[in-house]
């Protein structure tokens, strides 16, 4: 268990080191947009899950936009019907929340995005009825109430590294939520909320992981084709972590 600032994402160093190899060896080509796109396969498919063919040739948004990151991406504390209709808005059905979701079968969250399930469920004095109590019992000691909300737990609890077993990337996640062992809201809610289409779905990708695959790959691709720049529209950015000329930047050295 390791500690770190409370940000809601991590990895920026990763990610700045793979720019400046791609920089010093091709300068002003390979945009972030491609960067993330090739870092997420390569994550996948070392560890134990699929491959593919990553879409190519995308290019950088010469905008950053934090309300509207915050509007268009659902939240973990979020409601399934809210979460499908915001996959909806940007054409990804159902099919492909579930099998993105997946994703979850690696990482870590910090307890701040799952601590609320603990103590005290949506102002009822109790914790998460849809969660298991031997694993609420589990994530209690990891998360004490009040205590450090970047502390860092398996979203996974059953095969979240490659160091535990050689199968990392698989379709346990879904197995989990069949336990009611979900780490966020958001994920038990695809098993745990009556009715709802998603539940067929988590049911079929725990019985056969190579459907779990396939429809992953597809999902992927489907996400990377939301509105991608392309040709002359956008920018290969200097530093990914900012659009080309804001702040105070200065542009790399060429000596
Ligand atoms: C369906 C809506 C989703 C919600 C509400 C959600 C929410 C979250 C949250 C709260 C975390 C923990 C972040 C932290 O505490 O630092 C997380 C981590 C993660 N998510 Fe999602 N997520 C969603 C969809 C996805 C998708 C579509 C993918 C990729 C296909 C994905 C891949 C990951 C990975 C790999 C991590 C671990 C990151 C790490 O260890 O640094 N998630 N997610
Ligand atoms: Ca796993």
């Amino acid at each position: 268990m390791i500690q770190i600032d409370s940000h809601a994402v991590r990895g920026f160093g990763v990610v700045d080191n793979i720019k400046t190899a791609a920089e010093k060896a091709c300068p002003g080509v390979v945009s972030c947009a491609d960067i993330l796109a090739i870092a997420a396969e390569a994550s996948v498919s070392l560890a134990g899950g699929p491959s593919w063919n990553a879409l190519l040739g995308r290019r950088d948004s010469r905008t950053a936009n934090f309300a509207g990151a915050n509007r268009f991406l659902p939240s973990p504390f979020e409601v399934l019907t809210n979460i499908t209709a915001k996959f909806a808005a940007l054409n990804l059905s159902v099919t492909d929340l579930v099998a993105l979701s997946g994703a979850h079968t690696f990482g870590r969250a910090q307890c701040f995005t799952f601590s609320n399930r603990l103590y005290n469920f949506s102002g009822t004095g109790n914790p998460d009825p849809t969660s298991n109590s031997s694993y609420l019992a589990i994530l209690r000691q990891i998360c004490s109430q009040n205590g450090n909300r970047s502390i860092l737990t398996n979203l996974d609890l059953t095969t979240p590294n490659v160091f535990d077993s050689n199968y990392v990337f698989d379709s346990n996640y879904f197995s989990n939520l069949r336990r009611n062992e979900g780490l966020l809201q958001s994920d038990q809610e695809l098993f745990s909320t009556n009715g709802a289409a998603t539940v067929a779905i988590v049911n079929n990708f725990r019985g056969n992981q190579r459907r779990f695959f396939a429809s992953f790959v597809q999902s992927m691709i489907n996400m990377g084709n939301i509105s991608p720049l392309t040709g002359r529209n956008g920018e290969i950015r200097s530093d990914c972590k900012r659009v080309n000329g804001a702040g105070n930047w200065v542009g790399w050295s060429s000596s």
